[in-house]
């Protein structure tokens, strides 16, 4: 009886989510006071894209605009600038090539609610540990002067963090912050110094593991990803997504979640809701949102199809199917 017992509270409750329920409950993004400005909806700072993967920094610099980030700037190597502004003018870009020219970006106007993405086509590199380790140190100094730093790692900043868990010479602690972490199974193998068959086998272990190995919010990528964290009293809370479909399986995805993730993060912040609430949003909005972009066929979907249909279904205001099919996404024929 005893040892019954104790297994049922030992064992994770995992709970399945979708956009749709999301929506139910009032939990996607609020509408916006009428006389806001764009100072109320944070600012995310993409950093990454070194040569050969311009498109993963400037997708999720995209991907946090329609995200309804109030500002979106970006780091990247100088020779992308102009594509860039062709392809997206709204996204701020500042050219740079080491950690000393990043530094001054990220510190700019401290009042800004900045949440910085990091890691998007940032390779692994020297150019990639620089600008991570600058990174990281200003985590460190927010930290001394007694503020939290929101952070999204994703892609390279975290196979680097795995092969380099002490890359600024200390230990990594994110207790203090508001980071949230997303890896594909890859990742999260080198992460956990394990096989990616091994998470597989065991993705609810694998993402809690991860939730206390680096003390932040986890979004473990893949079929039903999962998204695990701590609430606000501390509790260990982990949900299913059951959005998305393998017509996701293609380059670039990652990216586009990672920039939802930040612009998500910086406006719920302002909200005082939590990183994992951001990150249960985020995740079912860009699954559903590939879901409905992906209406006419899997193969061949473009991680940037995904970014009219992120915009269209992030906010509260009810977005029921009829209006979807109005928009001209679903077909009925
Ligand atoms: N257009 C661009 O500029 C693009 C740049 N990218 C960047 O390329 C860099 C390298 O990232 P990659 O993810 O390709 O490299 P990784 O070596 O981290 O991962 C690739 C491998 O991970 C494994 N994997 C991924 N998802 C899996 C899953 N769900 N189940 C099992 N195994 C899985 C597969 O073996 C796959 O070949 C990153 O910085 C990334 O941001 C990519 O995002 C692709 C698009
Ligand atoms: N079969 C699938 N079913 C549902 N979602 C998937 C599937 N394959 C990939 N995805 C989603 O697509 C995204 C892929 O991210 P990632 O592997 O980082 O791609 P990239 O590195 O190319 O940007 C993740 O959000 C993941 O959950």
């Amino acid at each position: 009886m005893n040892s019954a017992r104790t297994k049922s509270i030992n064992k994770p409750i995992v709970s399945d989510i979708s956009w749709q329920l999301l929506q139910q409950n009032d939990q996607l993004l609020p509408l916006r006071a009428l006389n806001s400005h764009k100072g109320d909806h944070g600012h995310v700072q993409v950093i990454g894209g070194d040569h050969g993967y311009a498109g993963a920094a400037l997708m999720a610099s995209q991907a946090a605009l329609v995200s309804g980030a109030g500002l979106v700037s970006c780091a990247t190597r100088p020779e992308h600038i102009s594509a860039y502004i062709s392809r997206c003018p709204e996204i701020m870009v500042a050219g740079i090539n080491s950690g000393l020219e990043l530094a001054p970006f990220i510190r700019g106007d401290q009042n800004q609610n900045k949440v910085l993405v990091v890691g998007p086509g940032l390779g692994k590199q020297a150019f990639g540990q620089l600008l991570l380790q600058t990174v990281l140190q200003q985590i460190e100094q927010f930290e001394a002067s007694g503020k939290a730093q929101g952070v999204i790692l994703d892609a390279d900043a975290l196979n680097l963090l795995a092969a380099k868990p002490r890359i600024t010479g200390s230990e990594i602690d994110f207790s203090n912050h508001a980071v949230i972490i997303t890896p594909h199974p890859a990742e999260a193998a080198r992460l956990l110094n394990i096989s990616t068959a091994e998470v597989q086998a065991d993705r609810i272990s694998a993402a809690q593991t991860l939730v206390e190995k680096f003390s932040c919010t986890v979004i473990l990528k893949g079929q039903y990803s999962l998204i695990a964290g701590k609430n606000s009293h501390g509790e260990l809370k982990l949900y299913r997504c059951l959005d998305g479909n393998p017509g996701m399986a293609s380059g670039g995805m990652g990216d586009v979640l990672s920039g939802t993730v930040g612009a998500v993060l910086a406006q719920f912040t302002v909200l005082g809701l939590s990183p994992l609430s951001a990150a249960k949003l985020a995740c079912c909005v860009h699954s559903k949102a590939a879901d409905y972009a992906s209406v006419d066929g899997e193969a061949g979907l473009l991680a940037t199809d995904l970014l009219p249909f992120i915009r269209r279904i992030i906010q509260t205001r009810l977005v029921a199917e009829e209006s979807v099919t109005e928009l001209g996404v679903e077909q009925n024929d």
